[in-house]
C-alpha cells in the first residue's frame, strides 16, 4: 500500500499490486484557497451552495484550507495513521460565524478509512450538511454499476427539485448523474469491469449518498478536470444532505466515516 495526503485531505491510495483507489485530476490546482479536484475533498459546514450565505464557497471552506497536521503513526498493523485538525479562526468565521474543532484521522493500510469529527463549541445548536466527497478510480465509467442503493430515493437537482422515487436495479452511469439519496446508511459496492475490482464503500454516521459524474459536456466546461477524466471516475460519497442536514448540539460531537 502506497498513500499520498496534502494537509487537507486524502490524494491517493494504492492498494499492493492495484490501481489507484483515487483520481485526482492532472488539471486541478493545488493551492490552498482552490478545491482540489480529486482524492477525497471534505465538504463542511455545508454542502453544494449555502442558500443563506450564497457568496460564501460552494461545499464550504473545510476543502479550501490547509488543516494542523497533528500526528503521524505508524500502527502496529503496519498501517498509517494521520490526524488532521481544523479549528474555526479568522478565515472560516466570516463564512460561517460558530467556534468548532474538527479532526481527520486517516489510516491506510490493508483498507482506507477516513473518520472526520466535529465539535461544537458554540453556545447554540448549529445545522450542518456535510460530506466526503470520494473521487473513486474507475478502468470505464460506461462499464461501472453501483450496487446498495436500490429501492432508496434521492433527488436529483439536474432533472428536477422533486424527489424521484428509487431504481429496482442497481446504477449505470450512461449520462450526468447528480444524485442525492436519502435516509440511506447502506454499504456501496462500485463494481468495475474495465479494472476487474469492486471497491467497498462502508459508512457511519451518514444518512445520504450523493452519486455524481459530471459526463462529457459538463466536464469539457471545468477547467480543473482533464480530457476524458470523467471516464475514470465516480463519485460515491460519504453524507449528510437535504432532510439529512445534522443539528450538532453545544460541546456536542459528529463524527462520520
Ligand atoms: O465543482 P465542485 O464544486 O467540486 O462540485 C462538484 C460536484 O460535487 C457533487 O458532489 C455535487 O453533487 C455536484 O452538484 C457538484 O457539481
Amino acid at each position: 500500500m502506497q498513500g499520498f495526503f496534502v494537509r487537507r485531505q486524502v490524494l491517493s491510495y494504492i492498494p499492493k499490486g492495484q490501481e489507484d483507489l483515487l483520481l485526482v485530476s492532472t488539471s486541478s490546482a493545488m493551492e490552498e484557497g482552490k478545491a482540489i479536484r480529486g482524492g477525497i475533498p471534505v465538504c463542511f459546514p455545508w454542502f453544494g451552495s449555502n442558500k443563506e450565505n450564497p457568496d460564501g464557497p460552494k461545499h464550504g471552506f473545510a476543502r479550501l484550507l490547509n488543516w494542523e497536521l497533528k500526528s503521524t503513526e505508524q500502527l502496529l498493523t503496519g498501517a498509517t495513521r494521520l490526524v488532521l485538525a481544523l479549528n474555526d479562526s479568522v478565515l472560516t468565521r466570516p463564512w460561517w460565524d460558530h467556534r468548532f474543532a474538527s479532526e481527520l484521522v486517516i489510516e491506510a493500510g490493508e483498507e482506507l478509512s477516513v473518520k472526520w469529527q466535529v465539535k461544537n463549541l458554540s453556545d447554540v445548536p448549529v445545522t450542518i450538511t456535510n460530506a466526503l466527497h470520494s473521487y473513486f478510480r474507475v478502468g470505464d465509467i460506461s462499464q461501472v454499476r453501483i450496487e446498495g442503493l436500490t429501492g432508496v430515493p434521492y433527488m436529483e437537482e439536474i432533472r428536477s427539485d422533486e424527489a424521484f422515487a428509487g431504481d429496482d436495479q442497481s446504477i449505470v452511469i450512461q449520462r450526468e448523474v447528480d444524485r442525492s439519496y436519502t435516509d440511506t446508511t447502506a454499504t456501496c459496492l462500485i463494481v468495475d469491469a474495465a479494472l476487474d475490482r469492486t471497491i467497498v464503500v462502508k459508512k457511519s454516521g451518514s444518512q445520504s449518498t450523493v452519486v455524481w459524474n459530471p459526463w462529457a459536456d459538463l466536464a469539457r466546461q471545468m477547467v480543473d478536470l482533464g480530457d476524458g477524466d470523467y471516464q475514470h471516475f465516480v463519485c460515491v460519497e460519504t453524507a449528510n444532505v437535504w432532510h439529512n442536514a445534522l443539528v450538532i448540539e453545544p460541546q456536542s460531537v459528529h463524527v462520520m466515516q
